[in-house]
């Protein structure tokens, strides 16, 4: 081989390769992507001076064939793309790569821990993390052009020399370091592969076999896909996952660069939100698994891919979190997102509702947590109502706004508000209400007021009582929830909301019942007397009684007693709770109000007042009532809170030793 040239990598501080071998040891495998990434980048670029009829020859099938062998610990990617001259080489690879990986660890350095987005820029000599020599064979395409041969084994020296290779082209031989000697196993290449340059548009071979899958389906125009495409591409990226509820195209080429398929996925409970599961690729070569400081953070839990070429990433995550672009692009994001959720709201108001379990976490995030977003969506926020309403309007005819190109940017100025406002229960889903209807539908009820449940199952009772005499309850029962009735409240400073058991409504009681008539014997009303009759009996400091006679269409429509946690004292310990990760504890202050119209308290308060007492001064009735007293009590308290093993125990030998007495007295 002749000699064309020996020379010493001019550089300008201390020698980079010792910075580059030991650079962040973990990323050592990003050499690959890089390498790949400049041959596809040729095969690109050959493409086009075909095209600009630089070239005549044949361009041929762009390729990228990877060979290992392991015995010599040598690793080859080759292209058949535009190929370099020798003066190509020392222009590109001496100077400008050599420059570009200088210029780049040092910004690294200044940079001091913040981990850098991507490592790209790192280019050509990232190489040498990997290999204690690094080998160029290459062809240009250009006419009369000499394959030459540049050689250097990570020090500043190089060699360049003409070689023997003879088709068009760039084969980097790689001889790997002892500790790098994996990079000549084929299966890590083939899941190196797969991770970083899956959807590269050109075949990547090892030996005879193709190892990427080639379609990126977020750069194709959404009219050309179909439902099953975008869930393919959903399981291939997330196998043996839930499919998800709905996805988002973007595909945006002005004022910035952004393609991409965002899907919601089914939400688990142990969901962490602040983990993001986004794939941010750029020009189809996979950067990073989250992309935190790109998307907004209520989206987090999306998944899915982005695609741009215009998010910085050679930079650190501060620098992007600060950075105009990337603030522009998380806003369009969250705009496009926006879109469509109010696309299917009024398109689908079924779907919507179906998915809104899920759905509706996100949306309720993002409104406390980005106020143009909130402004966006926040007429098609809905609640599931106990009310009963008339069914959906009908679709309209507009299309689906993520089947639309956009090339538009409206950063998101004040979005107009399309979303319909009428009823928008739906034929086979429970029905939903906005919280501007619900406020209008209740207005003469209970002006300005909303009640809530957060439980289903343990606020049963409070929740009958409630619908039984017209008053219509909201369900906010999602773990996001603690947080956005507070939101709610800040956001609409007139309207006050209340749980189910917070407090009882002034309609729900019957103002009119004998037991607050004064009896003039014992100057008492039977109201006190059952009150006294049952702290008496419970003998708890902590605890208030309150009787009242409540409204009811049947003797036994409404319970005998309820337990009411006061709505601030009951947040106070979510929110201590939320803070110490625990589970909540209950208040130690609350009510047990007693329904003075019940009739099983009419009953206790005859029995108590009827008993015969016995020489050695017990009462069999009194205790038999004192039993009741803390029966009833059991059984309001159970609605909000199971037994501990003491309580389980002394509840069911009581309920024994109750029904065994009542049995008694109906055998005589
Ligand atoms: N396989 C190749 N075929 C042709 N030219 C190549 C090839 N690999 C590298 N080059 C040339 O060397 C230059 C430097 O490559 P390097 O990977 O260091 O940086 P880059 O690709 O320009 O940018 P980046 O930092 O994003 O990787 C390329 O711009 C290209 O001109």
């Amino acid at each position: 081989m002749t000699m064309l040239e020996q020379g010493t990598i001019s550089i300008h501080t201390e020698n980079i390769f010792p910075i580059i071998k030991k650079w962040l040891y973990s990323d050592h495998e990003i050499f690959l992507r890089e390498l790949i990434s400049n041959a596809v980048d040729a095969m690109q670029k050959m493409k086009m001076v075909s095209m600009a009829g630089e070239y005549s020859g044949e361009v041929g099938e762009p390729e990228v064939v990877i060979t290992v062998d392991k015995d010599n610990k040598q690793l080859t990617i080759t292209d058949n793309g535009i190929g370099m001259t020798a003066d190509e080489v020392k222009q590109y690879i001496t100077q400008v790569a050599f420059s570009s990986a200088e210029e780049f660890v040092e910004k690294y350095k200044d940079s001091g821990d913040q981990a850098i987005i991507g490592h790209f820029g790192l280019g050509f000599y990232s190489s040498f993390m990997v290999a204690q020599k690094v080998e160029i064979d290459t062809l240009s395409y250009k006419e009369g052009a000499e394959a030459v041969h540049w050689s250097c084994e990570g020090n500043t020296d190089y060699q360049l020399e003409a070689s023997e290779w003879n088709q068009r082209g760039t084969k980097i031989t790689l001889t790997l370091m002892e500790e790098e000697i994996e990079y000549a196993e084929e299966a890590r290449i083939k899941s190196l592969v797969k991770t970083y340059c899956d959807f590269l548009p050109v075949p990547i071979k090892l030996g005879d076999e193709q190892i990427n899958k080639q379609k990126a389906p977020w750069k194709e125009s959404p009219s050309n896909l179909t439902d099953e495409d975008y869930l393919e591409f959903y399981r291939y990226l997330y196998p043996f996952q839930e499919d998800p509820l709905l996805w988002v195209h973007l595909n945006t080429d002005y004022p910035f660069i952004v393609n991409g398929i965002l899907y919601f996925p089914k939400l688990k409970p142990d969901i962490d939100v602040t983990k993001g599961q986004i794939k941010l690729f750029c020009n189809q070569v996979f950067v990073s698994d989250n992309c935190e400081e790109v998307i907004p953070q209520f989206l987090m839990p999306l998944q899915g891919v982005i695609d741009s070429s215009d998010i910085p990433l050679n930079v650190s995550r501060s620098f992007l979190q600060n950075d105009r672009t990337v603030r522009r692009i998380a806003d369009y994001i969250a705009k496009k997102v926006g879109d469509r959720l109010k696309a299917l709201y009024r398109d689908d108001r079924d779907a919507y509702i179906r998915c809104w379990q899920d759905v509706g976490t996100f949306v309720k995030f993002g409104s406390i947590n980005n106020d143009k977003f909130k402004k966006q969506i926040e007429d098609i926020l809905i609640y599931r109502t106990t009310a009963e309403l008339a069914p959906a309007p009908e679709p309209t005819a507009e299309p689906a706004i993520e089947n639309s190109e956009d090339t538009t940017d409206d950063a998101w100025a004040d979005s107009p508000t399309d979303a319909k406002e009428e009823a928008s229960a739906a034929s086979s889903e429970p029905p939903h209400t906005t919280l501007k209807e619900y406020l209008e539908r209740n207005q003469e009820r209970h002006e300005n007021q909303v009640y809530y449940c957060t439980d289903e199952v343990n606020q049963a009772t409070y929740v009958s009582l409630l619908k039984n005499q017209g008053l219509e309850v909201l369900f906010l029962d999602t773990f996001i929830d603690t947080h956005f009735v507070p939101f709610l409240e800040r956001e609409y400073t007139d309207v006050k909301f209340a749980r189910v058991d917070a407090d009882l409504d002034e309609t729900l009681i019957d103002k009119d019942q004998a037991a607050e008539i004064v009896d003039p014997t014992t100057n008492q009303t039977r109201s006190e007397i059952i009150k006294a009759l049952f702290e008496k009996s419970l003998d708890n400091s902590n605890l208030t009684i309150r009787t009242e006679a409540l409204k009811s269409d049947t003797p036994q429509g409404a319970p005998p007693a309820m337990v009411l946690l006061p709505e601030s004292a009951r947040r106070m310990q979510e929110m201590m709770a939320m803070m110490q990760q625990q589970n909540m504890q209950f208040p130690t202050e609350y009510t047990l109000l007693v329904n003075t119209s019940h009739p099983l308290i009419q009953n206790l308060l005859t029995l108590s007042q009827g008993g015969v007492v016995q020489a050695d001064g017990q009462s069999p009735a009194g205790e038999l009532a004192n039993q009741i007293c803390h029966h009833v009590y059991d059984l309001a308290l159970m609605a909000q809170k199971g037994f501990d093993a003491e309580g389980m125990q002394a509840f069911t030998e009581r309920s024994n030793q109750v029904l065994t007495r009542l049995t008694e007295l109906a055998a005589k």
